[in-house]
């Protein structure tokens, strides 16, 4: 056997295997092409201005722009700008060898320049990849550039994707460069207007350089997340929503964000009309790094509740090209998270301080995203406990803190513990909501998609407090208090009493039992469990179907022993005018809880009506 000896050494690259391996790898989605190239005359451009304003070119800038043309017959497609150009010894350094970023170096050489020390800003470039990315579409490309160095000569530099290139004297006019693609036969699907178009708006509507396209300027160079605050109306952030989702309705409000340290971020988000739906309208954040559309997948940057929002993050300190898992693992992308999540919450809290009422009214919408936000982040939570809304079936609305010093007195158990009780449809539990009324229990309204989620959140924050639905037991026992009623029947009628309603339940899932209510509350409740309906509700909400089917498995049936018409039942000599009523009483608790339906209720009603 052949033994193994220690060795080190450099791993060998053949640069001819590269092409293929670009062609394939560099991006997924080969219309990047453009994107990449029309970037780079950008940053051509911004050098241009950028070395004017230092001092370093004191020529005619000109009206800078960089023009997309194509030419079908030909089969190419040209960018050209008017920036700062290439001379061979630059197009030597920074084209022939591949991965060298003539970007980094200019960021590099003028970053303590410009007066605010930024010489970075508004450059895009910092791979060195970039122009590759031409081979992706193009089986020729060719580069006609002059520098705007005095003396300059233009040049032609020209490769077929193999590892020669040709570089020769040229002649050219004006200085800046033009990018000639000629359009491998398998990407001719590029050769069309539309298609052209459609990429350029997608990637460059906001590039901050004039874009021109068949004569058309494509582009807004100056979108509002790239001004000051202080130089915006609200018609501008208004205007810019529409530019961004033509067809949407207002937004309710938005942030402006802007942050140099410890990250780069810009942009504006919107808070939509959510209208209990969050599932349709995600993926309407747009990213963009320096002007430059990325994606609209911000999935791994902006937590999820806060993909509600719509609008428009602008960071060159978020990593692209990258994997998924980097992405999250990434220290900026963190960073800008918790500033995000922090920013939004902020906003909020500001609205709800100087507007308590427009936030009131508002709330329905915002409500939602709020209550998201408090289920799937703590810090979120730590700022939004103060500004979270409840609102009861009156329609009133409370913080959390409001809400416990307003039911303190009359909703403390024996346990000390504060028991608030909720509905999820105020029509179908009326009977419940107005029995709790009559003592002068609150009812909180807590009817969206989310509220399930939601709840259970609350109890794990909220110390102290029970959250129990209205119809989850009798109210005795939801609000257990010292002070016990008691029952006019004795034990021997109230064993008798549950085992007639036992029979007439004839249902395993019902458990009966005989408790003291007061007199004007019904002789017989039915009421589930409130960790029964948790779990269906919470699997609703999932879109789970529930493993209870359509029905919760168990049920209790609460008899009133001080209900007269419990007593009448039992003194009843006759066994069948015993069943008949026993029967009536037990269909209304069925029917209050919106559980008598086919023939059951057709009997029910058959029957009601030959009494009358
Ligand atoms: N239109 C142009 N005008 C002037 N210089 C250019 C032009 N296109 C490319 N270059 C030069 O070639 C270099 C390499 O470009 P390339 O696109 O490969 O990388 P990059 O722009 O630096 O980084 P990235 O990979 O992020 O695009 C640029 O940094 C720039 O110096």
């Amino acid at each position: 056997m052949e033994s193994v000896i220690q060795e080190k050494g450099n791993l060998s690259i053949h640069t001819e295997n590269i092409f293929p391996i670009i062609k394939k790898f560099l991006y997924s989605d080969h219309e990047i092409f453009l994107r990449e190239l029309v970037s780079n005359a950008v940053d051509a451009s911004q050098k241009i201005k950028k070395l004017a304003s230092y001092g370093e070119f004191n020529g005619e800038l000109g009206d800078l722009k960089v023009v997309v043309k194509l030419d079908k017959d030909a089969k190419t497609i040209t960018i050209s700008d008017n920036g700062i150009g290439m001379t061979a010894d630059e197009i030597k350094k920074y084209i022939n060898q591949i991965a060298f970023s003539g970007a980094t170096e200019f960021v590099e050489k003028y970053k303590d320049k410009g007066e605010d020390g930024k010489g970075d800003k508004g450059i895009i470039g910092h791979f060195g990849l970039g122009f590759y990315s031409a081979y992706m579409v193009a089986e020729n490309v060719e580069i006609l550039t002059k520098s705007y160095r005095e003396d300059a000569e233009a040049v032609r530099w020209q490769c077929d994707g193999s590892t020669e290139f040709e570089l020769s004297p040229a002649e050219k006019a004006d200085r800046g460069s033009e990018i000639i693609l000629h359009i491998a036969p398998d990407s001719e699907e590029f050769l069309d207007e539309h298609r052209l178009r459609g990429i350029l708006e997608k990637y460059g509507k906001f590039l901050p350089v004039q874009i021109e396209f068949e004569d058309k300027i494509i582009n807004n160079p100056n979108p509002i997340w790239t001004k000051s605050p202080a130089d915006l109306k609200d018609e501008d952030y208004l205007s810019f929503y529409k530019e961004l989702y033509p067809f949407s309705e207002d937004p309710l409000f938005w942030i402006h964000l802007n942050v140099d340290y410890p990250f780069n971020l810009t942009g504006v988000l919107y808070f939509p009309k959510l209208r209990n739906d969050f599932q349709g309208q995600r993926e309407k954040i747009q990213l963009y790094s320096r002007q430059v559309f990325i994606t609209d997948e911000v999935k791994d940057i902006v937590p999820d509740f806060l993909q509600l929002l719509h609008g428009v993050i602008d960071s060159p300190d978020i990593p692209l090209n990258v994997s998924r898992s980097y992405l999250q693992a990434d220290g900026n992308v963190k960073k800008i998270n918790g500033y995000i999540t922090r920013k939004v919450a902020d906003k909020l809290s500001e609205i709800f301080k100087n507007d308590r009422e427009g936030f009131e009214k508002k709330f329905d919408d915002i409500g939602l995203f709020i209550k998201y936000g408090i289920i799937s982040d703590d810090k979120f939570y730590d700022k939004a406990k103060d500004f979270c809304l409840l609102k009861n079936t009156d329609g009133k609305f409370f913080t959390f803190d409001e809400y416990r010093e307003a039911v303190k007195d009359n909703q403390t158990d024996i346990n000390d513990t504060q028991v608030w009780l909720y509905t999820t449809d105020e029509k179908k539990q009326d009977a419940f909501i107005q029995s709790a009324k009559k003592r002068s229990y609150d009812v909180l309204s807590l009817t969206t998609v989310i509220d399930s989620h939601f709840i259970n959140a609350l109890e794990q924050k909220l110390e102290k407090v029970n959250i129990k639905r209205v119809d989850a037991d009798t109210l005795d026992k939801l609000v257990e208090k010292d002070v016990k009623l008691e029952s006019i029947l004795s034990s021997d009628d109230q064993e008798k009493a549950k085992k007639i309603f036992e029979e007439i339940a004839g249902n395993k899932s019902a458990n009966v039992q005989v408790e003291a209510m007061p007199v004007d509350e019904l002789p017989v409740v039915i009421t589930f469990p409130e960790f029964m309906r948790r779990m269906t509700d919470m699997q609703a909400s999932s879109g789970q179907r529930s493993m209870f089917g359509d029905m919760p498995l168990m049920y209790t049936v609460s008899l009133n022993s001080n209900h007269p018409v419990i007593s009448r039942i039992l003194q009843s000599e006759d066994e069948s005018d015993q069943k008949v009523l026993a029967k009536q009483v037990y269909d209304l608790a069925l029917l209050s809880q919106g559980l008598l339906s086919g023939s059951d209720l057709t009997q029910f009603i058959q029957r009601t009506v030959t009494n009358l």
